[in-house]
């Protein structure tokens, strides 16, 4: 029995749909304060699955083996929007977690963020950098929450003995995006696939590195499914600026639109790459799906999401079992 806190989010769904297949039992708990029902809605009524709202600042009593915690929004327009709640959810949202854990006697895994490393100035980042974190910026809601939250993992293996897993998840994309999601994969090809102008904040010349979505499902249970205890990164180390990857969305579309420049964002950091030596070594994975192939599923997730006239049409993004290289 598995339950994913955030479940129905974008990360969360995706999660959800491969321990569906996989003929697990699952139980997902939502605010729906980023997520959506209809993320999973195509589980609902199966005899596997219970969906919860529930708000994981409160404690949740349930039986359980394995818990997934995923709950906290992740883009920074959603993250900065409450900023008290973002750090609530990253901290009592976690102790609620690590209770639960300690109670049952269940694995867990945290999910947490390259966003650990703040601006960094080591390059690529591997797991025993400690970071560059400013702790009074507008991020710091969200790099702190994560910080606090793997600082209490670790002090309840260590105190209560919890079984826990640390993944440091790098930037990602793929269909379930939220079109108000504001994060810049979601944003360049709506914009692309309306002919708007593509805004990139500041220079374009701060890079990242993206990875689909399924590639970090991948990732996420082959690390709950191993021994290594120890933070591991989850990414794509495929480094690319933001104005190369303007020039690959506006290409993919084959639209028009200009490349214009907005002012930059306040601590938004400069280089992002991971380091996968250790997921490597310790738990197997590396991520397989090219830039090109994850973008074209989500750039036609987004064409009909934007074809959506009213409310009461569906775009359900149903998943495939080839969508999981480790189901196949
Ligand atoms: O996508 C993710 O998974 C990560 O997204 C965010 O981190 P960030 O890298 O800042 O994500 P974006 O908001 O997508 O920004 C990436 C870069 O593109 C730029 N950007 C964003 C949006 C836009 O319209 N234009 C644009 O140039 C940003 O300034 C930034 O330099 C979150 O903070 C992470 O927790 C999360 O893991």
């Amino acid at each position: 029995m598995s339950t994913i806190t955030g479940g129905a989010g974008f990360v969360g769904s995706h999660l959800v749909d491969y321990l569906m297949m996989q003929g697990h039992e699952v139980i997902v708990a939502d605010n729906f304060f980023t997520g959506r029902k209809r993320n999973v809605e195509h589980w609902l009524g199966h005899e596997n699955f219970e969906l919860i709202h529930h708000d994981i600042v409160n404690p949740l009593f349930i039986e359980v083996d394995e818990i997934y915690h995923l709950a906290s929004p992740a883009s920074p327009p959603h993250y900065m929007y409450n900023p008290v709640k973002t750090i609530k959810t990253n901290t009592l949202g976690t102790i609620n977690v690590l209770g639960l854990a300690k109670r049952v006697g269940a694995k867990v895994l945290i999910a947490s963020t390259s966003e650990v490393y703040g601006d960094p100035d080591v390059h690529p980042q591997p797991e025993t950098y400690w970071g560059h974190v400013n702790p009074i910026g507008p991020r710091a809601c969200y790099d702190e929450g994560k910080r606090v939250s793997e600082t209490l993992s670790y002090a309840y293996a260590k105190q209560e003995k919890v079984n826990v897993r640390v993944a440091r998840i790098f930037n990602t994309y793929g269909p379930r995006m939220h079109m108000n999601d504001g994060r810049v994969v979601s944003n360049f090809i709506i914009q692309a696939l309306q002919n708007q102008s593509i805004t990139i904040y500041g220079s374009g010349h701060q890079t990242r590195s993206f990875q689909y979505v399924s590639d970090l499902v991948d990732g996420l249970v082959a690390l709950m499914a191993s021994n290594y205890t120890q933070p591991v990164n989850l990414g794509n180390p495929v480094e690319r600026t933001i104005q190369d990857f303007a020039e690959i969305i506006r290409d993919l579309v084959g639209c028009k639109s200009k490349i214009i420049e907005l002012p930059a964002v306040e601590d938004d950091p400069q280089r992002r790459k991971p380091d996968i030596s250790r997921a490597k070594k310790y738990i197997n994975w590396e991520p397989r799906v090219p830039l090109q192939e994850g973008l074209m599923k989500t750039v036609d997730y987004f064409r009909k999401e934007l074809a959506r006239s009213n409310h009461s049409q569906r775009n359900i993004f149903v998943p495939e079992t080839t969508e999981f290289r480790t189901l196949l």
